[in-house]
């Protein structure tokens, strides 16, 4: 059994062995811009930074200088000169509701205080769902947010366009308010140091080239599945007086929603969309992860598992 585990691709660690592994990383952020970055009901607070996302930002630093390193190599192998500075990609996938955008601009603030890559961008997959008149066609209104609810060709072509360096590459715009692409919207990514994409799909693999092939650092935010399904519907409680009660948003007629009816909704859009993506789509890319911060049943981060090979 002990020959097995000393085999094993992964290393498992509690967050009490996993926090010494910060070493001397300053806490680059104040409460005030943890409060503004964090979603709504997620409870990450300093000390998780301290505990979890420090180590976290000091082995991606390493492993960004190490890949350089890495890239030059090959630059040196071919005989080519001057080596040009490859952005470092990580991407962040797990369920809806488990907080992974929250995990994604903490990550992204740590990292961009970094003085060797300070230039670090964000983008989320859902700027790559198809739009809404497209998901009809499809008939996938009711898969929103499963791999073939995705431009995949659009988002690895996106990805590979950062990663090889282009001065300017273009994203499309996601909104909830209007449960559908924005027209005419973009992110316009610069050549940045790190980027980071976050979102259900990220770890897909694919019979040719997927986005997750072009990863150098990827991680996976895990719970329990019954974990989560209370995170997603307390949340959708809350955004009634937040989202919903926005006349403009389309899920408007939710604000007036009871409680019990809100449940309600929220259970079935659960039982019929997401539970089914995460358990069929999402959990089965986890064993792929550089990375997988596993939750408790109270948010916070207990566990940490690293692939090591
Ligand atoms: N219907 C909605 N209206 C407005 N914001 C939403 C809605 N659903 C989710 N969000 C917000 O979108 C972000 C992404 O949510 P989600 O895809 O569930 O991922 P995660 O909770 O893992 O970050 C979160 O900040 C969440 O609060
Ligand atoms: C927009 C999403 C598909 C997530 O997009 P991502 O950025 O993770 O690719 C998801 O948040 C969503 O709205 N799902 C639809 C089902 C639901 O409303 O619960």
């Amino acid at each position: 059994m002990a020959r097995v585990r000393e085999l094993s691709p992964y290393v498992e660690l509690r967050r009490e062995q996993w926090r010494e592994l910060r070493e001397s990383t300053p806490l680059p952020l104040n409460l005030d811009e943890l409060v503004e970055l964090r979603g709504l009901g997620d409870p990450v607070d300093l000390d998780e930074v301290v505990d979890v996302y420090l180590p976290l930002s000091r082995l991606i630093s390493l492993q960004v200088a190490a890949r350089q390193r890495l890239y030059n190599t090959t630059v040196e192998f071919l005989g080519e000169d001057s080596p040009a500075k490859v952005p470092f990609v990580i991407g962040i996938a797990g369920s809806v509701a488990v907080g992974k955008s929250t995990t994604a601009r903490l990550l992204r603030l740590l990292l961009a205080r970094w003085p060797d890559h300070p230039h670090v961008d964000l983008v989320t997959t859902d700027g790559f769902l198809f739009p809404r008149a497209e998901l009809d066609r499809r008939n996938l209104m009711s898969r929103k947010g499963f791999p073939e609810s995705y431009d995949r060709r659009a988002l690895l072509r996106f990805v590979s366009e950062v990663k090889a360096g282009a001065d300017e590459v273009r994203a499309p715009v996601y909104s909830h308010l209007a449960y559908d692409i924005l027209p005419g919207e973009e992110q316009v990514v610069r050549r940045p140091d790190i980027l980071i994409v976050e979102g259900l799909n990220v770890l897909q693999p694919a019979a040719r080239l997927a986005v997750s092939d072009l990863f150098d650092f990827s991680i996976y935010v895990d719970a329990h599945s019954d974990d989560i399904e209370r995170w997603y519907i307390d949340r959708f409680l809350a955004l009634r007086h937040t989202a919903f009660s926005d006349p403009a948003s389309h899920f408007h007629h939710y604000a007036s929603l009871t409680d019990a009816e809100a449940v309600a909704e929220a259970t079935r859009l659960w039982k019929q969309i997401n539970e089914p993506n995460l358990a069929h789509n999402i959990l089965p890319t986890r064993p792929r992860a550089t990375l997988v911060l596993r939750k408790g049943a109270n948010h916070r981060i207990s566990r940490v598992r690293l692939r090591k090979l």
